[in-house]
């Protein structure tokens, strides 16, 4: 058994490190949604207003599928991933109030 990875090996590794890289801005990028949502949620407490915006959650749905398209990546993919971090706040949000 050789101790020396081949070339396809290592590239191999160099890409799954960069997927690695991007899996965890991911999770800091849904982090921080969640913050400034769970910061939404307070002011909607303050202003007495609802936990869900119907309105908002076309807005958020529709620009999902613009930047899919843009970014040239399957648009229904995309609005359902939208959908379960839209869930996800939602959830944080009457958790909270
Ligand atoms: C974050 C909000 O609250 C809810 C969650 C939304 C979201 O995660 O994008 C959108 C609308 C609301 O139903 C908001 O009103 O902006």
């Amino acid at each position: 058994m050789s101790t020396n990875p081949n070339p396809e090996d290592m590239s191999l590794d160099e890409l799954r490190d960069e997927i690695r890289t991007i899996d965890r801005e991911i999770v800091e990028k849904i982090a921080q949604r969640t913050y400034v949502a769970d910061t939404i949620a307070q002011v909607k407490d303050e202003k007495g207003l609802p936990t869900t915006d119907e309105q908002q959650e076309q807005a958020v749905m529709d620009r999902a599928g613009d930047n899919a398209e843009q970014f040239d990546v399957d648009e229904n993919l995309v609005k359902a991933i939208f959908r379960l971090l839209i869930e996800l706040n939602k959830v944080e949000q009457r958790e909270s109030r």
